[in-house]
């Protein structure tokens, strides 16, 4: 019997890639277009921008195992960026011993190797998830059934989890009581380089909270000189509803104060609002389920919200899954 994964974000496919793995029949489903959820790109002419996930660490020895085996196959290049950090209006280089590692030749990268062949709808909201006398089944907003399913993992944001969780109250409940931080993205691009040393920087206390020049990331060079800017939860939340053509101004002003050298208007500019960002606090969780029902819940915002985190996550829905499916 097969196994419904709905989101196909790093923690539902590492979940999907697992249980796969065990030999267990999976099938995805996603809202959006392609994969990769909050590792997302937006795709332009002179080529793909990260404007979600800007790079990632590995400090949990499963994860380093599985970046290294992502790097052996070319998804994945560490990332050496010339690092500054701005603090009380100063811009000070910051440079450190970190490892951090990034998708080649975009973020993406890696949800697309993980997906690989698994069978998966795409632009496929899922709107219910419901027991029937023995089996799962599903509903989509298109008004498709799909079924029978043996188990179901949500591997979404909390908000959009707790809905699907409605067999499990005490599941969704834990899911409504999650905190998510909205994030404004914004991707500035200048025909003209701009002229200074600064690769990425970190902020603290300022509305710009991280800034990253793209072409700088491996496998990105060319032109124009594209720079992904993060503002901070707080500047987000306090201008949530503000126009794409009003954030990209604002910020666009606040980088010019911070990046330290001039800065023309951008030949081209996109912003993105995640509603749903970051979790405002870490859990312990791992993964949530009801072994009994057959219904299993991972995501970031069970551990860390850091793709780590989300991956991780997608290995204990797995394991939790198969521990009780073998017994
Ligand atoms: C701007 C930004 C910058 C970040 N920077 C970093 C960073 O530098 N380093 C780092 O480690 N982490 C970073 N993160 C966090 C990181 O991206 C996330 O922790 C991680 O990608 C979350 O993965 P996930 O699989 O848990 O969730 P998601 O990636 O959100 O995946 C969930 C998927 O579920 C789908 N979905 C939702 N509802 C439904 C439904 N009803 N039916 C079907 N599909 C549905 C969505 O379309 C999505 O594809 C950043 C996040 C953002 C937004
Ligand atoms: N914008 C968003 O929506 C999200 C951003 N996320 C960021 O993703 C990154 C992931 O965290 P980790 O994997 O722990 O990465 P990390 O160890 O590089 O950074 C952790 C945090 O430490 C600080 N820091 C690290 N290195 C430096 C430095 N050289 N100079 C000054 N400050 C430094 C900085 O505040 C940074 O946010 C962090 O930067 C998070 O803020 C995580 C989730 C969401």
């Amino acid at each position: 019997m097969t196994i419904a994964i709905i989101g196909t974000g790093i923690a539902g496919l590492s979940a999907a890639g697992a249980l796969h793995a065990a030999g267990l029949d999976v099938q995805l489903f996603d809202k959006s277009r392609g994969s990769g959820g909050r590792m997302a790109c937006t795709r332009k002419d002179f080529g793909a921008i990260d404007i979600g996930a800007q790079y990632f660490t590995s400090r949990d020895r499963r994860f380093a195992d599985a970046v290294q085996h992502w790097r052996s196959l070319g998804w994945v290049d560490e990332w050496k960026p010339s690092l500054y950090d701005f603090a009380d209006g100063q811009l000070r280089p910051s440079q450190d011993e970190q490892v951090r590692w990034i998708g080649t030749p975009r973020m993406s990268s890696i949800t697309r190797g993980l997906l690989g062949d698994l069978p998966v709808r795409f632009s496929c909201r899922i709107t219910e998830v419901f027991h029937g006398k023995e089996n799962w089944h599903l509903q989509s907003a298109e008004g498709e059934s799909f079924g029978p399913f043996s188990h179901v993992v949500v591997a979404t944001p909390p908000h959009q989890a707790a809905p699907l969780l409605a067999a499990a109250p005490k599941l969704a409940s834990t899911a409504a009581g999650v905190t998510m931080e909205p994030v404004w993205a914004v991707a500035l691009a200048f025909d003209q380089p701009l002229d200074t040393p600064v690769e990425g920087c970190f902020a603290h206390d300022s509305a710009i909270d991280w800034l990253a020049r793209n072409r700088d990331k491996p496998g990105r060079a060319g032109k124009p000189d594209i720079w992904t800017l993060n503002a901070s939860s707080r500047w987000s939340r306090q201008h949530l509803d503000l126009d794409k053509e009003a954030v990209i101004e604002q910020l666009h002003g606040l980088f010019a104060e911070q990046i330290g050298c001039a800065v023309p208007p951008p030949t081209f500019a996109h912003a993105h609002r995640w509603l749903y960002a970051r979790p405002a606090a870490s859990h312990e969780w791992g993964a949530l389920a009801d072994p009994d029902l057959g219904l299993y819940v991972c995501g970031d915002w069970c551990l860390s919200g850091r793709v780590e985190g989300a991956w991780l996550s997608g290995q204990e829905a797995a394991r939790k899954l198969l521990q009780h499916h073998t017994r």
